[in-house]
């Protein structure tokens, strides 16, 4: 922290000097920073717990419920797949189970917050967290849904131009979105379905490769829809040079942020991303299975001729209730809701985007960048250490991870796996041999990173 503190201050003194001087300060200045970063992390408890002290997010960890193991609280890796239970989010799903209660029907309407625009709660702090103006924002359904809802939207190949561009091996329910979609249109998915591959040997995917394939495709692209972070590997796409490339090609651009909201500093609007979806249940943390949130880009809003499947949540919410039979829209993202909102469901998402609003993206990413560099060290340690054959497969350049590292096991497996998890590590396994960390900011701490190498190594060591 001091250190970036340093830069910046330094990045204002040096300004005025000339711009030779500059860039040879500031070369010196990184390749200083490279040296510092490694000097300065070490593999010991002590280094953990200073670092845990400097942490302006460390209190926030008192505000999650642990799982335990053997009566410890458990070290916790797959926010990236279910966010821990905020304590505060029962109060918020008590207010509506009293509500019920005392008011029943008169709940919609004269509730402390009424159920008929409780969504709209949502929009200012979620506007923020995602980078969007709050009506470009709304939340509704989940995640897979609303990509199907958005594609009504902005899925519309013609004869020439109906091909859609995503990522190789996108989250299997992207895929099978994409092959039904092609098929309801008539195509076939084999041709209609591009997918941008890996190089041979390589892990991630190459911006110039995604640009390239764009370009190919040309006049027969349709969308482009890819996975903001890709779940497997943590690697963090460029958005907004992808989506460019995907407007010049004359295509539409959307994005799964499943794997981004709430980890990633996102900026849809100003990117020009014509839509986005999110599930709020990773690093949201909003309950199993809960809602999605959506971003249509303003520019879309008042374009009459493009479809949608509507319904009565949609509609001119002055004249909702005169139950008139035209479909007139709410301008804005709200005009893609159908159905009136399941109250209880988007009560712990208000709870948390209200948490992400108190402590603001900015602070979470400095704390992701500099814990998930911790666990990177702490890896590449163990690895020294026991010579063992695990590789980080997430890119490690800064700008395209966020806080995930996937490693790939070549050596232990499996078992590794189920070690970690007896021993109150809790991480994932995806297929075929990968096992994925993430220090979510807002819980995990820097000890937990050091407890975690020491049981790493204990479970390699046999
Ligand atoms: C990238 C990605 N897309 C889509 C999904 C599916 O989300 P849902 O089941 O909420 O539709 C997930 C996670 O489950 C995901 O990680
Ligand atoms: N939602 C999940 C579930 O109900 C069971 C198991 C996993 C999930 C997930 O969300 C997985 C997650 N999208 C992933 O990145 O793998």
């Amino acid at each position: 922290m001091g250190y970036y503190f340093f830069i910046q201050n330094f990045n204002f003194f040096i300004c005025r000097q000339s711009a030779k001087s500059l860039l040879s300060i500031y070369l010196f200045l990184l390749l200083l920073r490279n040296k510092i970063q490694t000097m300065t992390f070490e593999n010991t408890l002590e280094f953990a717990q200073k670092l845990d002290a400097q942490d302006q997010l460390n209190k926030y960890q008192n505000e999650f419920i642990f799982p335990k193991v053997n009566g410890k609280k458990v070290i916790y890796f797959t926010g990236n797949s279910l966010g821990l239970q905020p304590k505060r989010t029962k109060a918020y799903i008590d207010e509506v189970m009293n509500d019920w209660a005392n008011l029943a029907v008169e709940g919609h309407f004269y509730s402390e917050k009424p159920w008929w625009d409780y969504h709209e709660r949502f929009a200012n702090p979620l506007s923020k967290i995602v980078g969007a103006l709050p009506s470009e924002v709304t939340v509704m359904n989940t995640l897979t849904v609303n990509l199907h809802l958005l594609m009504v939207s902005f899925y519309r190949p013609t004869k020439t131009r109906y091909k859609i561009i995503c990522e190789e091996k996108a989250f299997p329910s992207d895929q099978y979105m994409f092959q039904s979609q092609v098929h309801f249109h008539g195509y076939k998915p084999e041709d209609a379905i591009v997918e941008i591959k890996r190089r041979e040997g390589e892990h991630n995917i190459r911006l110039e490769d995604v640009l390239a394939k764009i370009d190919e495709v040309g006049d027969e692209l349709a969308l482009v829809l890819i996975g903001g972070v890709n779940y497997y590997t943590g690697q963090v796409f460029d958005m907004k040079t992808i989506t460019a490339a995907g407007h010049k090609a004359g295509a539409k651009v959307g994005w799964d942020l499943a794997h981004a909201a709430g980890n990633i500093k996102l900026e849809l609007h100003d990117w020009n991303v014509d839509f986005a979806a999110w599930c709020s249940y990773k690093y949201m943390n909003s309950g199993p299975g809960n809602a999605s949130g959506c971003f249509i880009h303003e520019k879309h809003h008042n374009n009459s001729e493009l479809p949608r499947f509507a319904g009565w949540w949609g509609h001119n919410k002055e004249r909702r209730f005169k139950m008139e039979p035209k479909f007139d829209p709410i301008h804005g993202a709200d005009g893609w809701q159908i159905s009136n909102l399941p109250v209880l469901s988007l009560a712990p998402y208000l709870a948390s985007v209200e948490m992400f609003d108190e402590i603001g993206m900015d602070v979470l990413i400095a704390k992701r960048d500099k814990i998930t560099s911790y666990l990177e060290f702490i890896l590449q340690e163990i690895d020294k250490e026991v010579d063992s054959s695990f590789e980080i497969i997430t890119p490690s350049n800064s700008a395209e991870r966020a806080s995930q590292l996937s490693v790939l096991l070549h050596g232990e497996g499996r078992s590794l796996f189920d070690y970690l998890m007896k021993n109150g590590v809790i991480t994932d396994w995806r297929e075929p041999n990968v096992i994925r960390l993430a220090p979510v900011p807002l819980y995990c701490s820097f000890e937990d990173m050091y407890h975690f190498g020491q049981i790493l190594k204990a479970g390699i060591q046999g």
